[in-house]
């Protein structure tokens, strides 16, 4: 088979990084996403294990939104009463929704590495923003997740995805704020893990491909991004509206995206599910109000058990990290 990059060529380099045949070419498949819905070819997660129950008594309510929360007096509306997992049930839960994947044909990828000081390494969305030829990796904000970067870079150089960067100095920013809304655009959720300076980096990252960075502020009461926004097909999303602002609404609605509310008498973390291509969606079992919703506007949704999963703080997004989608259209 002739290979259109003949690698005993001495003409120069014409296509950029991230040209698909180029990477496929040379770094063994077309890494990246340039849209949050293609295919999902391969994705990366971790099956979690003892680390877990490392947890301390009081954390799901510490990690369920920022720790500035904590400081204000009184009883609030996201004041839960923590407790350790029951391991048994998550692993049962964290395998449901593996083997829901590789049903799909999804390859799982495993975090290598020592996970057992990370007791939220689950949420293996958080490790990188993915972005067209390779991955971005994460600073994150607090202690108890500080080495989790290791582990991805570690993984992630194995497999051979090439890493275009990091976040440094002081930047912050977690992947599970992260979505590449297109090829041009990506968007970013401010907040207690994802600062000014670690956008101000990614911005310039995204520069190299000419890809704009929009910035949403989020409210206090989350954390991530994909706690309020879901993309499902190319012009179709999820949206939580009293999480987010209404420029936001109305840009998504000035690009002709049309716009599903995840209804609230589902759990909060309902909108915390995955595009596995343009209108197929791995979803919470406990959403049905919002799933009957999707199901009458043509979406496919395919139900997994996760209700041990989000007492962690997390859904179906954020245990799944995407390495690989196809283009859309
Ligand atoms: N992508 C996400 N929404 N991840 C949620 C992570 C929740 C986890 N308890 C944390 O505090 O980091």
């Amino acid at each position: 088979m002739s290979s259109p990059f003949p690698v005993m060529s001495r003409k120069l380099v014409k296509e950029p990084f991230h040209d698909r045949k180029l990477l496929a070419s040379i770094w063994g498949q077309p890494w990246g996403t340039d849209n949050p819905v293609g295919r999902i070819d391969r994705i990366l997660m971790h099956r979690p294990g003892e680390e877990v129950l490392k947890l301390h008594g009081a954390a799901g309510r510490i990690e369920s939104g920022p720790l500035l929360l904590n400081r204000i007096r009184g009883r609030g509306s996201q004041d839960g009463s923590g407790g350790p997992p029951n391991l048994d049930l998550l692993q049962r839960q964290h395998d449901g929704l593996t083997s829901a994947l590789e049903k799909e044909g999804v390859r799982v990828v495993p975090l290598e590495g020592p996970a057992d000081a990370w007791p939220e390494a689950m949420f293996t969305r958080d490790l990188g923003m993915v972005i067209p030829g390779g991955v971005v990796l994460s600073r994150f904000a607090l202690y108890i997740r500080y080495g989790e970067t290791r582990l991805a870079a570690q993984t992630l150089s194995r497999i051979g995805m090439p890493l275009l960067g990091s976040v440094q100095g002081h930047g912050f920013a977690e992947g599970g704020s992260f979505i590449m809304l297109d090829r041009r655009t990506a968007v970013i959720g401010r907040s207690e893990r994802v600062n000014p300076e670690g956008i101000h980096q990614l911005r310039q990252i995204l520069a190299l491909q000419e890809i704009e960075l929009l910035t949403v502020d989020l409210p206090a009461s989350i954390i991530h991004l994909d706690e309020a926004f879901l993309m499902i097909d190319r012009n179709k999303a999820l949206v939580n509206i009293s999480l987010l602002p209404y420029w936001f609404l109305h840009e998504l609605n000035r690009r002709h995206i049309e716009l599903f509310h995840v209804d609230p008498r589902d759990p909060s973390l309902t909108i915390n599910a995955l595009a596995l291509s343009p209108s197929k969606l791995l979803f919470s079992a406990d959403g049905a109000y919002t799933m009957d919703l999707l199901s009458r506007h043509g979406i496919e949704v395919i139900p997994v058990e996760v209700s041990e999963i989000t007492k962690m703080g997390g859904g179906i997004h954020c245990c799944t990290l995407p390495l690989i989608r196809a283009a859309v259209e």
